[in-house]
């Protein structure tokens, strides 16, 4: 069978704003007039078609980003196939947000018309940029006390430094919106009342807000003909481009990124949903108008682009596993290049794994479509993949690629876990297995000494989250510590070490001479293991025992029992003995040798530090920034957003447990804070001393 709708027609885009903009809201109105949501949910009644985890639905947050498969037909009758991506707007869940940006080809960021440009808008914002995605903004909530449009986008100038076009005016604000105005048609569109099914009906543009039109429609075609010289020319003779030309134009500045087409609306109110899915029809790119799809030749390691097209080989990228009652693991992915049919021979080239394309489904926000084949553009849902993680490639086993890999953090705080009973043992170990194949911000670890579990994760809400989804989801009882810091080691000063380990006690022996030099790595560049043997001192075939030794050292660390990082170490010279040398005593030479060097060049504590933005009404600065240092945290600007002040600043992680509570009390509730890791540090003196007597 051929593809149903040309590639051209695709849509895949994300709906990105800051937590309660409307982002669930906004797609769900999306949902419902595209006629695949036959119901509409409100987030906080647990009724929302997006949120469908439990967790979710209760915290009102949105945390898993689902792909959704909707149509919509657009004035010349022509049927577009829409995948939108959810993204979450919670800081400790940027992961998500980064890697369905990393799949998408357009955005609509969703703003509230009162709050403009919050914190998470920004940093969804930045993340855009970083993966070049072209965005059209929506002003939500113009319904609401305070909504301002024009402040919006005088907004995203000042805080975004980007150039927002407004395509739209609104008609009234706050409890009088009544609708838009289309600048393109000059045309007036409105809602009358609330409901969902009210009509949208086409109108001249009210008396008043006529020259306000006309400035703005001014502006917009300033800015489309920009775009193109001849338009330009014409524009300057005095013709203005026609309808059709003015769309082409603004969607050349859209997905080149010129600038950001804005309109606005309620979705809460259902008003301006329609006009805004015209406009990522019109506007938003479809996967043929994005540069091919880096890639690199897994045997030879060159460039390897992909073409979105259904001719070149097919290639793929896994970007969320999820599993569902009833039908278990889910991988969700995106179709880069070639055609996928059901029962195909696949190849995970990340992995290294053969796999076998099974069930297929297109996802819809409530229920599921069996289907047999998918193209270049779409976004699938795989059941049944054997070994996979989010970020790897699937692809033709004869055409091999890997396409270009996503970036994820590593994780700050750590959970010990304990299970109730036996019982609870298996099954939590087999929910944990699940989770962090479905999260790959989210580790679990086994601690070697004590055979503890330890939950790793991106903050203090992402692992209560993960510990309520294991007794709620997967019923286990367990007995839950405190939150702790993922602290790091790292080798302060270098040292030479020359080690010999030697046993004789009765049948083989064992014996094992290393010389190793351990170097503090520059900071960020990881540990690197070197061997520089070259006349067989230390024959070839031990040196992997050397180095699992060394590797063993810098996972468990020497001081308080965390990782160790940035250090370099060379095999430079050794000895060995032909009868009782092993790769086993190698290991256990080198794990010796490393804990030496380790307290010759002496280790240092470091300690994860976060970027903390706290948006705070005036009043409330003084005590504020008092709190912030007495947390040994550094102020590094502080600004105006609207009437608020913005105070941003490093603090360690170890000092922002239980910040919530306290900027409540300090603000009666009226700030509020993000954060996200920033970077190692080193420990102060006297915080090392009192970090060594809790752990060591
Ligand atoms: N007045 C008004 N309220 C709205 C509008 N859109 C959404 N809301 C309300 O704003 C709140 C947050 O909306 P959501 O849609 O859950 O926002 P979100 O951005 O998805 O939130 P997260 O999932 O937490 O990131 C809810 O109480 C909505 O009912 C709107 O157009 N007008």
């Amino acid at each position: 069978m051929a593809r149903q709708y040309p590639i051209q027609d695709y849509r895949n885009f994300g709906i990105m704003a800051h937590i309660d903009a409307g982002k669930t809201t906004t797609t769900e109105r999306i949902l419902y007039f595209t006629g695949k949501s036959y119901k509409i949910g409100e987030t906080h009644d647990g009724a929302s078609t997006m949120d469908f985890m439990d967790q979710e639905a209760e915290r009102g947050i949105t945390i898993t980003s689902a792909a959704t498969t909707c149509f919509w037909v657009d004035r010349d009758n022509k049927r577009h196939r829409l995948n939108i991506i959810d993204t979450p707007g919670h800081v400790d869940f940027t992961i998500e947000v980064e890697r369905s940006l990393r799949v998408l080809d357009g955005a609509v960021c969703v703003l509230d018309s009162n709050q403009g440009v919050e914190p998470q808008t920004e940093t969804v914002w930045r993340q855009g940029d970083k993966y070049n995605v072209p965005r059209i903004i929506f002003s939500n909530k113009m319904d609401k006390t305070g909504a301002d449009f024009f402040m919006c986008v005088a907004d995203i100038k000042d805080k975004l430094g980007a150039r927002a076009v407004p395509l739209q005016i609104p008609i009234g604000a706050e409890s009088d919106f009544r609708g838009v105005v289309d600048l393109i048609k000059m045309k007036a569109y409105t809602w009358e009342g609330d409901a969902k099914d009210a009509p949208m009906t086409e109108g001249e543009i009210p008396a008043e807000l006529l020259d306000k039109a006309n400035e703005f429609r001014g502006l917009m075609i300033e800015a489309a003909v920009e775009m193109d010289d001849a338009a330009m020319e014409a524009y300057l003779e005095g013709n203005e481009p026609d309808e059709a030309t003015l769309r082409k134009l603004i969607r050349k500045a859209t997905v080149t990124r010129a600038f950001y087409p804005m309109m606005c609306g309620s979705a809460f109110k259902n008003k301006g949903v329609q006009p805004l899915l015209d406009a990522v029809v019109d506007f938003l790119p479809s996967p043929v108008d994005r540069e091919a799809y880096k890639g690199t030749d897994p045997k030879t390691g060159e460039d390897l682009p992909r073409k979105p097209s259904d001719a070149e080989p097919l290639a793929m990228i896994a970007f969320k596993i999820m599993s569902f009652e009833h039908v278990g693991s889910i991988t969700f992915c995106r179709i880069y290049s070639g055609k996928l049919e059901q029962g195909m021979a696949l190849a995970n080239t990340s992995r290294g794994k053969k796999e076998r394309a099974g069930r297929m489904y297109l996802m819809h926000a409530a229920d599921r479509e069996e289907i047999k084949e998918a193209f270049a553009g779409d976004i699938v849902a795989l059941q049944g993949m054997k070994d996979i993680r989010t970020g790897e490639t699937l692809c033709d086993p004869n055409k091999p690629v890997i396409l270009e890999k996503m970036e994820f953090p590593e994780p700050v705080i750590n959970l010990k876990i304990e299970p109730k009973t036996k019982a609870d043992q298996e099954k939590m170990a087999i929910a944990l297995n699940t989770m962090a194949v479905e999260d790959p911000s989210f580790r679990v670890t086994i601690d070697q000494e004590s055979g503890e579990t330890i939950l790793r994760g991106m903050g203090e809400l992402h692992l209560d989250i993960k510990v309520d989804i294991l007794k709620r989801t997967y019923n286990v009882e367990a007995n839950v510590g405190q939150p702790q810091v993922a602290y790091r080691e790292t080798l302060a000063r270098p040292a030479d070490i020359d080690y010999t380990h030697k046993k004789q006690t009765g049948g083989t022996g064992q014996f094992a001479r290393v010389k190793i030099k351990l170097e503090p790595n520059e900071t960020g560049k990881g540990n690197v293991f070197e061997s520089t043997i070259v006349g067989g001192a230390v024959p070839r075939e031990y040196i992997p025992g050397v180095e699992k030794g060394v590797q063993g050292v810098w996972d468990s660390g020497v001081l308080i029992g965390f990782p160790i990082v940035d250090m370099k170490v060379t095999l430079h010279d050794g000895g060995f003995h032909e009868v009782d040398s092993s790769a086993i005593a190698f290991e256990i030479a080198a794990r010796s040798a490393m804990k030496e060097g380790c307290e010759k060049g002496g280790i240092k504590i470091l300690e994860p530090v976060m970027d903390v933005e706290v948006v705070t009404p005036g009043d409330f600065v003084g005590s504020i920034i008092g709190d912030i240092n007495s947390r040994r945290g550094q102020i590094r600007n502080q600004e105006m957003r609207g009437n608020a002040t913005v105070i941003r600043a490093y603090v360690p992680l170890a000092n922002m447990f239980g910040y919530v509570s306290q900027l409540r009390s300090m603000s009666t509730g009226r700030a509020s804070y993000t954060m996200q890791f920033a970077h190692y540090a080193d420990v102060p003196r006297n915080v090392a001393e009192e970090v060594k007597a809790k752990y060591a």
